[in-house]
């Protein structure tokens, strides 16, 4: 099977999250894509007011509930310390080895992967999906990557350009302006039920 990996924060999860993933499936043929929420993100501070890992969880699955493209998985929320890419694809690689595996970011992040734990090793479990996303220029990510040993493994896939972020959302619900089509019903439903990102939290970078 050809399984795409949406990694992320999913603080909470919106729009062009879905869009990212939906268009890496139609344009890579891939055959399931899975959200896979990190339960402590490497690279991110999470503030104290931030939902926990469960209720990201919880948003995850409310945001793909009726979309049988995607499944969300636990992995790295059941595995204590920080959520590293790399033991993520190993820990699928082992369970499945038949699979072939598909690591999907937007371009800001496709540019930092030489500072990620073992980016060789990344790719050399996965190919890297990269979706152009403002800012993210393909050359420039090309030449940060070209270093790497399996640099040939990263492809690009085109999306719209979605203006929208996890940090737009929550400064959004924080000055009790409306979220809705930002984010799916079911997901907008859940943060106004659960009474999420109501105080404003310091800003995560
Ligand atoms: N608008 C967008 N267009 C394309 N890709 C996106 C967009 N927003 C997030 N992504 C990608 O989705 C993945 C998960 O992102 P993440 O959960 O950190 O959301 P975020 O909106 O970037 O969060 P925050 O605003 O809190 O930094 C990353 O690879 C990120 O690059
Ligand atoms: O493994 C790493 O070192 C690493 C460093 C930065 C980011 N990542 C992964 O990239 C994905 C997007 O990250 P973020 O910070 O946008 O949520 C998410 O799955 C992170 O775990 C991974």
């Amino acid at each position: 099977m050809r399984v795409g990996i949406l990694g992320g924060t999913f603080n909470p999860p919106h729009l062009a999250h879905l869009v990212c993933a939906q268009e890496a499936h139609a344009q890579l043929g891939l055959d399931r894509i899975v959200l896979m929420p990190a339960g402590e993100p490497p690279h991110k501070q999470l503030s104290a007011g931030d939902p926990s890992p469960d209720t990201r969880y919880e948003l995850c699955l409310a945001a793909v509930r009726s979309d049988e493209r995607f499944v969300v998985s636990r992995a790295e929320l059941d595995r204590p310390g920080r959520s590293y890419t790399v033991d993520t694809l190993r820990l699928l690689r082992e369970r499945d080895p038949q699979d072939e595996l598909t690591f999907i970011v937007g371009g800001d992040m496709a540019a930092s992967l030489p500072s990620w734990r073992e980016p060789e090793a990344v790719l050399g479990l996965a190919t890297l999906a990269v979706a152009e996303r403002v800012g993210a220029k393909r050359e420039a990510i090309e030449r940060e990557l070209a270093p790497l040993a399996g640099a040939g493994r990263v492809t690009f896939f085109d999306m719209p350009r979605i203006d929208v972020s996890s940090s737009l959302v929550r400064e959004r619900v924080a000055a009790a302006r409306p979220i809705r089509y930002l984010v799916p019903d079911a997901v907008a439903e859940a943060i106004d039920r659960n009474g999420l990102y109501r105080a404003a939290g310091e800003v995560t970078t």
